[in-house]
């Protein structure tokens, strides 16, 4: 039987810089933030570098790129100037996301089937880079095969809709969705991480699907950092996720 992998905890630091914009303080650091957080059991970073700026600041991944142990995973649009200061900085990990400029945050998956030129245009720009790209999508078996098509190795499968599901009906429907959009990224031979809304008491189910290989979480540990501070944050939640997997029914 073959021995179920660990699963991965990218944390997303957006928020500490969210607390920061608020004022437009020098604080909180989000690198200090960032590099607590990898000394507490991080694998990784994420911070999505959106086109209003309204927390993480381009001068925040350019000190991550070239400060962080672990690896920076830069959340982005699929746009010229993102695809630019990418192949500038060269993060380890590119992350494409949909982005409004209206929304409160990312609302869906990015429609890759939409567009698969553009989308294998930016996938291949960042490669050459040398960045591995990872495609945020809904878990809607037509994106995954249109990510695959476009030529990324990764998808990140929104776990939002699962997140904010209503009751538990709507959420064990979210998460049979999730379990076989999964099992479809395996199939087409992706690497399959998920995302979004994902915190202590809802994070179990998704560590459970076997083949999820990374979880970028943010929101969920900034806000009890806020209690208990980041490190023990950081660590609740790696326990967390150690825990569900240990359990996972082979
Ligand atoms: C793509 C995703 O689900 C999040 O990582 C994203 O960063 C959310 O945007 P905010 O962090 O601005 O809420
Ligand atoms: N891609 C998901 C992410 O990075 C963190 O999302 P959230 O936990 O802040 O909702």
């Amino acid at each position: 039987m073959n021995a179920i992998a660990p699963i991965l905890l990218g944390v997303n630091i957006d928020h500490i810089a969210t607390l920061r914009q608020a004022r437009h303080t020098r604080y909180p650091e989000v690198v200090q933030a960032a590099l607590i957080a990898e000394q507490a059991g991080a694998d990784g970073i994420t911070a999505h570098l959106r086109e209003d700026r309204r927390h993480i600041q381009d001068r925040d991944i350019e000190l991550l790129a070239a400060l962080l142990h672990s690896r920076l995973n830069l959340e982005m649009a699929v746009t010229d100037e993102m695809i630019a200061i990418a192949r500038k900085t060269r993060p380890a990990a590119c992350c494409l996301v949909p982005e409004k400029r209206a929304e409160l945050t990312t609302e869906g998956g990015l429609d890759v089937a939409a567009d698969i030129a553009r989308m294998k245009d930016a996938c291949a720009a960042l490669a050459e880079a040398d960045i591995e790209v990872s495609l945020f999508i809904d878990a809607d078996p037509r994106q995954i095969e249109a990510a695959a098509r476009a030529g990324a190795p990764v998808i990140e499968l929104h776990t939002g809709h699962y997140a904010d599901a209503a009751g538990p009906g709507a959420r064990r429907r979210e998460l049979e969705r999730l379990q076989a959009a999964a099992r479809l990224g395996g199939e087409l031979g992706l690497t399959v991480n998920a995302g979004h809304g994902l915190h202590y008491h809802n994070v179990a189910d998704i560590c459970r699907i076997s083949n999820i290989h990374e979880l970028n979480i943010g929101h969920a540990i900034v806000a009890r950092a806020v209690m208990t501070g980041l490190d023990p944050a950081v660590r609740d939640m790696k326990r967390t996720l150690e825990a569900a997997r240990a359990l996972i029914d082979r």
